[in-house]
């Protein structure tokens, strides 16, 4: 068997605060992520979404378990994992262009190359003619597509997306999924993707993870069948698209219920 992009093999994931109160963030969780997977992770808030993207990245280790990236022990940030976050990572100070171009300087590129590269990411998520204009200057999904190139320009295998496009009106939304499967079909980097949104989560993924309640711990798993390319618009008005999201929200509801 191949081995897997992402395992995280019962994991628990205990905080301690500066008073001295214990929190069980996640409780003997396990997840595995195929290269080329693109996997959803919905849950009620609080359940650990944004611990587990961290504990993949290096910067949240867990308290007991372990967890590999491509069959190696996670020891620190991994160059070949790219992040998404809802709120925009872009640097206010600088232009479209240089905002892109930042990854590859920093992994040591010359500078022309990287602007040559970065102009070319700028023409693929339709910022041309904006190179020049600074985060300020542009809409939410005009920046959100900022930080789309950003990543893709460092051609991550992992690509961690947390609640990525909440912020946006519900049109400019749904066009955003649609160019993130179109980039992301290009090298199908293995995506773990946190949303509230069951829509979303069944629109874009192979495979859509119910947590539980806090201590999170993995309530269910549904593969989506939904043929690929997908048209996110369309694929919401077919009758499996709609029987998937009735099952999944029957399941996340006794979870969300107080
Ligand atoms: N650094 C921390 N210190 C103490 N507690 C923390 C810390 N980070 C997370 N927690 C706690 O761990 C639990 C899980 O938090 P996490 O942010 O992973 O949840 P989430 O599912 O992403 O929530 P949401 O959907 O609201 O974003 C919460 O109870 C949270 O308060």
């Amino acid at each position: 068997m191949k081995t897997p992009a992402i395992d995280l093999n019962n994991v628990s994931r205990k905080f301690v605060s500066p008073q001295g109160k214990v929190t069980l963030a996640l409780r003997e969780f396990s997840l595995t992520v195929n290269e080329g997977e693109f996997c959803a992770i919905v849950g009620p808030t609080g359940c650990g979404k944004s611990t587990t993207l961290g504990m993949i990245t290096g910067l949240n280790p867990p308290s007991s378990g372990s967890v590999r990236v491509f069959g190696q022990p996670v020891t620190g940030i991994d160059p070949n994992i790219g992040f998404v976050f809802q709120a925009d990572a872009v640097f206010p100070w600088k232009n479209v262009i240089d905002n892109i171009a930042i990854g590859p300087i920093y992994r040591g590129m010359d500078k022309s190359a990287a602007k040559d590269k970065a102009a070319d990411w700028v023409r693929r998520v339709g910022l041309a003619g904006f190179e020049h204009h600074y985060p300020h200057q542009l809409s939410g999904g005009m920046r959100k597509r900022v930080a789309l190139a950003q990543t893709f320009i460092n051609e991550p295998r992992i690509l961690l997306m947390d609640e990525p496009f909440s912020a946006l009106d519900v049109q400019t939304r749904a066009l955003m999924q649609d160019e993130l499967l179109g980039l992301w079909s290009e090298r199908k980097a293995s995506v773990v993707f946190v949303t509230h949104d069951i829509e979303e989560a069944i629109a874009l993924a192979d495979r859509v993870v119910v947590l539980s309640k806090g201590p999170g711990s993995v309530k269910s798993t549904y593969d989506i069948p939904l043929a690929r390319p997908r048209d996110v618009a369309e694929a919401r008005y077919t009758q499996q698209f709609i029987d998937l999201s009735k099952q999944i929200w029957s399941d996340l509801k006794d979870e969300v219920q107080v």
